[in-house]
Formats: structure tokens, sequence, C-alpha cells
């Protein structure tokens, strides 16, 4: 949850837990377990759980799924929950069945690599409003994935989401290139259009332990940031407790 009490805006660090699952299928072995990942890395302060059940059931499967949303509607009532997909796909079943806090929509194709781009306007907003309004009707929250161009917010706020997640990849691939500072100014900039169009900000695609707290210093009142990829290879060294402290601190040094 986004913490207000100091007056500034904690960023809420949401795990995503695709690569554990991604692992885990790689034998009929049941382990890394996906639910112990999480409780440790809620023990250890994490906000939210991310994972994005993809069509192919590469990483995260609806087991996982339904795993997850018993563990934290038992154990973890206050945290938030965020799934992942495309609505024109598969999301929308595990939003009906699940409720989760958050739906993020993500534009991907079913064979996709990986999450590498956000919706376009005005060409996808007719029809994400129905799908939006559906979410909603369920009392979830609706994110949509979006690239970081301060002109299409406006029409992300007409499709009736409530957030935006900037898709970071962009930005921490231009990490030590000559176009860097302009490339972090053009998020600054896609959030405050955001925001000027009453959506709230999240983040993440290859945030880091490296790039994270110059993201948040920079890109004004990010209320989450999901983080899997980097964060689980931390974690493979660190371990889950470790890593979630690193991360945790990455944010806190964004505040200071
Ligand atoms: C939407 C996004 O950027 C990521 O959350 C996505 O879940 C990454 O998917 P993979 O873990 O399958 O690369
Ligand atoms: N929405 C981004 C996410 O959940 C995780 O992305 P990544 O850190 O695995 O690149």
């Amino acid at each position: 949850m986004t913490d207000f009490s100091s007056g500034g805006l904690r960023t809420a660090l949401s795990v995503n837990l695709n690569k554990v699952a991604l692992v885990r299928n790689t034998r009929h072995l049941g382990i890394p377990s996906v639910c112990t990942a999480a409780t440790r890395c809620l023990q250890a302060g994490a906000q939210g759980i991310t994972v994005h059940p993809r069509p192919d059931g590469r990483h995260i499967r609806a087991q996982d799924v339904a795993d997850l949303a018993a563990l934290l509607r038992s154990d973890w009532p206050q945290v938030e929950f965020n799934i992942e997909g495309n609505p024109f796909q598969n999301l929308m079943d595990f939003v009906r069945e699940f409720r989760p806090h958050q739906a993020t929509f993500v534009p991907d194709a079913e064979d996709q690599f990986t999450s590498d781009h956000g919706w376009r306007f005005p060409e996808d907003l007719e029809r994400l409003k129905p799908l939006v309004q559906q979410a909603q009707a369920l009392g979830v929250r609706v994110s949509l994935f979006m690239d970081p161009e301060p002109a299409q917010m406006a029409q992300a706020r007409a499709t009736g989401a409530e957030r935006v997640e900037l898709y970071t990849e962009g930005y921490a691939a231009s990490r030590g290139r000559p176009d860097a500072d302009a490339v972090l100014a053009r998020y600054a900039e896609a959030a405050r259009a955001a925001q000027a169009a009453g959506l709230q900000v999240n983040a993440g695609h290859d945030l880091s332990r490296e790039n994270l707290t110059d993201f948040l210093r920079a890109v004004p009142q990010v209320r989450e940031v999901s983080i899997g990829h980097a964060f689980i290879a931390d974690a493979l060294e660190l371990g889950y407790a470790a890593a979630t402290q690193d991360y945790l601190r990455c944010i806190e040094e964004a505040r200071a």
C-alpha cells in the first residue's frame, strides 16, 4: 500500500514472481515455490505481489494464481495482488475468478518473448473501455501498460482506467548512453502528463537495484514499482529477504 504517513508518497514494491515459476517448471518437483517466495518477500516488507500468467504457461500458471490469491487472502490481506495480462486473451478470466486489487492490462501477443510495448491511442480506446468497466465493476483497479508518451495519457484516462504503468525498459537501456538524461526526463514528463489527466502512475520492466533510485528521484509520485527479473536474479545471490530489503532501501534513498 502507498504510505502517506510522512506526508510524502512512499512507492510500493510489488515483487513479480514470474521467474520463480519459470525455474519451478523445469522439473516436476514443485520447487522453488511461488508461495514460499511471496511469503519471504512479504515478511521482509514488500507491499505487493505481481504475476503475469501468460497463455502459454511458460511460468506463472492458473494454479499459481489460485494459490497466491488464497495465501494473500488468508495471511496477507493488506498486501496488493496485481495480475498482469492481455485482457483480450486470458486476463479477464483471472480478474473474474480472483478479483485482485489491480489488473494491469498489457498488449502482449500470446507468443511474445517479453512485454515490449504499451497500448496505443486512439486505436485501442474504444475496445478497452468495456473491459476496464468490467474489471472495475468487480472492484478491481485497472492500470494500463504504457510507453512514456505524454500525448497518450489523456486518452489512456479516457478508457476509465485509474492508473498507467510506465514501461521502463527504455529507461533501463539508456543508462550510460549520452541520451540518458533526456530519456529519463521523458519519463518524468509522461508521469506528469498522466497525473494531470487524473491518472496515478506505476512503473515496471527491467528496473533493478542499479537504476531504481535514480528513476524514482526523477519521476514524480510513482505509486508502485513491479520488479521481477532483476529482483529474482538478486534473490538467487542474496536470498529473498535481503533482496527485498535492498530494493526497499533503493526506494527509501529516492525519498531522501
Ligand atoms: C508487463 C511487464 O513488463 C512484466 O511485468 C512482464 O510480466 C514480464 O513478463 P516476463 O516475466 O514473461 O518477461
Ligand atoms: N510490470 C513489470 C513487472 O512486473 C516485472 O518486470 P521485470 O522486472 O521482470 O522486467
